[in-house]
């Protein structure tokens, strides 16, 4: 069964080969250029995949030079090797002018990682809890503003609520009533600094990373002035800005009023992008299989039984075949298609057919998701919108080991916001089954792969009309 085929065999990272991966050098890559601009990344690594195997280096004439680990074999030490042999390294120094130096990559390692846990600590599903009402509360005085019938881009849509849902849930209720507006244009300010440009060299004085920088020092006064003016009054609120305020390192040092705003920009750029792509993918896929729409609606009808007040905290998490149907678009459509890393230590990978490599120190690795989430000896059909297949029978996320669903990475940089991702999108899915009639009337969406976080490409025009379950 797939259990076997997919076995992972446990191997010492560090012990040595003399083997390299094998080389895809700059004239076949070339060869793979039209592909790349007329299909994007998909087919191109496909094809590496298929030829190459699922650990091979490509190098564009010495200039770049990255080893790709592809499936739940080979990216084991990718996922979960310690940070001092194999982390980020400089390869997120674009995120130090936007979220700034006080926090994340413009810090030590040591000062990172507990910044990463107070992340984490702030996002614990266990806390998610306090969220699901003012979600349901923006939620519904969103939609509330939809006329009986009409068309819209969800699209768009879903980017001015999820804000808003962030404008609540993690930067609290002043943003949120008083200055939400020039909060989110100074965000989007910086998000526009994120390009290829800018990736590769962040401090370039380009005309939009000069905007991105005058964005985040505003963004960051602002911020800053509601942390300092909750703490003077002693005023508690039940936001993630709030955790992060409370956050404490080891030593007992609280952390600073630049930290937290620091973080949380970091936070509302992680959850941002992902949110509303996937949301748009879900709408996308859901929309287009009426036979998971009717289920999704069905589960709608259940619930709405069972919780006769109003969906709560515990309805959503019992709303499976949504969830699944949001992870199957998400499978289908990862918001990051390429994750990456950089050596620190040398070490060993094993593919599954048994090859062993040597990876060398200051090597870039990276493990295409987008190839990862469609490996056929894991997912049935892969090419299929199939949400059933992560239902109890079949579990094709876990059979081949816990490397097999990267859309939310894994390991020791997991996404520490994935519980809060699905709540949120269910809400806003849960609420348009049980009140819309939805009808998709632009074209299914191909991925927009010119932009550097691709997105579905143009609008998801939809037809609403009114119902109420
Ligand atoms: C569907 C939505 C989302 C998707 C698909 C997603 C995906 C990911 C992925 C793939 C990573 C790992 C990156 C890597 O290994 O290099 C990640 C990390 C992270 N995500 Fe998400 N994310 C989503 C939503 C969110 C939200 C809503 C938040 C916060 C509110 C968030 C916060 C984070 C943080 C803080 C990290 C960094 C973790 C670390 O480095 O330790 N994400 N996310």
């Amino acid at each position: 069964t797939k259990i076997t085929r997919a076995r992972i065999t446990n191997i010492d990272p560090q012990r040595t080969t003399g083997q390299l991966p094998p080389m895809v050098n700059g004239l076949a890559l070339l060869g793979l250029l039209p592909t790349l601009l007329k299909k994007g990344l998909p087919p191109m690594f496909n094809y590496l995949y298929v030829n190459y195997g699922s650990v091979f280096s490509v190098s564009c004439f010495g200039v770049i030079k990255v080893t790709l680990l592809i499936g739940p074999e080979a990216t084991t030490h990718f996922f979960q090797g310690l940070e001092s042999e194999i982390s980020h390294g400089n390869l997120l120094e674009f995120t130090v002018p936007m979220f700034g130096k006080a926090v994340g990559y413009g810090r030590d390692t040591a000062t990172r990682m507990e910044q990463m846990r107070f992340h984490s600590e702030a996002l614990r599903a266990s806390r998610l809890r306090s969220h699901v009402s003012p979600m349901l509360q923006e939620v519904e005085d969103f939609f509330a503003k939809w006329g009986e019938e009409g068309v819209v881009d969800l699209k768009l849509e879903f980017e001015q609520l999820l804000m808003l849902i962030s404008g609540r849930c993690l930067l609290g209720k002043e943003v949120r009533e008083n200055m939400f507006d020039e909060v989110y244009t100074l965000f989007r300010e910086i998000e526009k600094g994120v390009t290829l440009i800018s990736f590769l060299f962040p401090y370039l004085p380009t005309p939009a990373n000069r905007q991105r920088d005058r964005a985040r020092i505003r963004l960051t006064e602002i911020l800053s002035n509601v942390v300092e003016s909750r703490k003077s009054s002693g005023r508690v609120e039940e936001d993630t800005l709030q955790k992060l305020i409370d956050s404490k390192y080891k030593d007992g040092r609280p952390t600073t009023v630049e930290e937290v705003a620091g973080l949380i920009i970091g936070l509302l750029f992680a959850g941002k992008h992902t949110s509303s792509h996937t949301s748009t993918w879900t709408g996308a896929c859901l929309l287009s299989h009426p036979a998971f729409l009717r289920a999704a609606i069905e589960e709608q009808h259940q619930v709405a039984k069972k919780y006769k007040d109003g969906p709560e905290y515990n309805a959503f998490l019992e709303m499976d075949t949504l969830h699944n149907c949001i992870k199957e678009a998400l499978r289908k459509n990862p918001a990051t298609p390429l994750l990456v890393r950089r050596v620190h230590k040398r070490f060993t990978v094993q593919t599954k057919e048994g090859q062993q490599y040597d990876i060398p120190q200051d090597y870039i690795v990276a493990t295409p998701t987008i190839v990862n989430n469609y490996i056929p000896y894991i997912y049935t059909d892969p090419q299929v919108y199939d949400p059933n297949r992560f239902g109890p029978e079949r579990r094709e996320d876990k059979v081949g080991g816990k490397f097999s669903y990267t859309s939310f990475g894994g390991g020791r940089h997991v996404c520490t916001g994935e519980a809060y991702a699905y709540m949120q999108l269910k809400v806003i899915w849960s609420h348009l089954l049980r009140n819309f009639d939805l009808e998709l009337v632009s074209p299914f969406p191909n991925t927009d792969w010119s932009k550097f976080l691709p997105d579905p490409q143009g609008k998801l025009l939809v037809r609403y009309t009114r119902n109420g379950i």
